[in-house]
């Protein structure tokens, strides 16, 4: 059995306009499916946890919506080895898309999720903090804090964006991060990597956690990290200067950031990662509020996927 959870709203609207197309074609296939639709933040995931509580059957269940669309029903989901997860990717960002080569065409990729010829196990993170008590969200692409998330922040609230979130693809995060750069501060802070190494620094900018290579619509942040080994890979922007972070987030945006002065990278299975101040905090673009101490985990290939 299929269960298609659609984001109507994801990429301006235009979510709403392929998935007609889709289910046009879902319907003629002639299989066996359910489809629901958000109505609002916080649908996509009632709805994968609603599906999933009680499984005593094989299903499949596609998300149909962009990165933050996934993460809610990532969230919701019971992961059990009944569960299969498919993506159509309609978002405007679709950074799982690029880290999973898929295909951009969305019927090209419903043809891939009704004859799948390759299931793979995926890992995924875990991002924890305390607020009155400890929360837990699990990320498929990235969590980060600092300025990617102040980013993401910007991006999210409807009020200050300054109609940005019309924008597509990532020219949004281009202009919100130019924005946000105005106004950066670094922080100090540590790392402490496999509860064995513990780095320290002095001007913090951000911290990306990866599982997936790009994040922010292709802003390469994490050269090597690959989304089945076990490990997350941390890029660290520190820089005493607020100009160095012009050539790190021009490197990430031409998709070659590598070794350069402001920039560490660290791979590890789980990491505590401090800061003197809250920042902001993004788990796969949705909103963490602003906090100072994280942990974070990878899942090692939990989550049964279709390629
Ligand atoms: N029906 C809806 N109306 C308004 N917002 C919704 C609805 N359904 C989901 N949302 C919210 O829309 C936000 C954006 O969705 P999503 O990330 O899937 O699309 P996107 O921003 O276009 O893509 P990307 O994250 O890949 O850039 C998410 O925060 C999600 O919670």
């Amino acid at each position: 059995m299929y269960y298609f959870i659609v984001n109507p709203n994801a990429h301006g609207g235009r979510g709403a306009k392929i998935w007609k197309k889709l289910e046009h074609q879902i319907h003629k296939s002639g299989i066996s499916y359910e489809a629901y639709q958000t109505e609002a933040s916080g649908d996509a995931r009632r709805m994968a946890a609603e599906l999933t509580a009680n499984m005593q059957e094989p299903a499949t269940i596609v998300t149909v919506g962009g990165d933050g669309t996934v993460n809610e029903v990532l969230n919701g989901l019971a992961i059990s080895d009944l569960l299969t997860f498919g993506y159509i990717p309609t978002g405007s960002g679709n950074d799982l898309a690029r880290g999973l080569n898929l295909s951009r065409n969305p019927k090209k990729c419903l043809k891939r999720i009704l004859n799948p010829s390759e299931i793979c196990r995926m890992d995924y993170g875990i991002l924890s903090y305390e607020d009155e008590e400890p929360v837990y969200r699990r990320f498929m692409v990235s969590s980060g804090i600092g300025f990617d998330a102040a980013v993401c922040h910007r991006l999210l609230d409807k009020n200050g964006t300054g109609g940005l979130r019309q924008i597509p693809g990532r020219g949004r995060y281009i202009l919100a991060g130019l924005k946000q750069l105005l106004t950066a501060k670094a922080s100090r802070g540590y790392l402490i990597l496999d509860g064995e190494r513990r780095v320290e620094f002095n001007h913090i900018y951000f911290v990306s956690v990866h599982n997936h290579g790009t994040e922010g619509g292709g802003f390469l942040f994490a050269p090597k990290a690959v989304c089945d080994d076990g490990e997350l890979e941390l890029c660290v922007a520190h820089t005493a200067s607020k100009l160095r972070l012009f050539p790190v987030l021009l490197d990430a945006y031409r998709g070659h950031l590598g070794r350069r002065r402001g920039v560490h990278f660290y791979r590890c299975r789980e990491a505590v990662i401090h800061v003197d101040r809250p920042l902001p905090v993004h788990a796969d673009g949705e909103n963490c509020f602003c906090q100072e101490e994280l942990r974070v985990r990878c899942v090692k290939k939990k989550l049964r996927m279709i390629l």
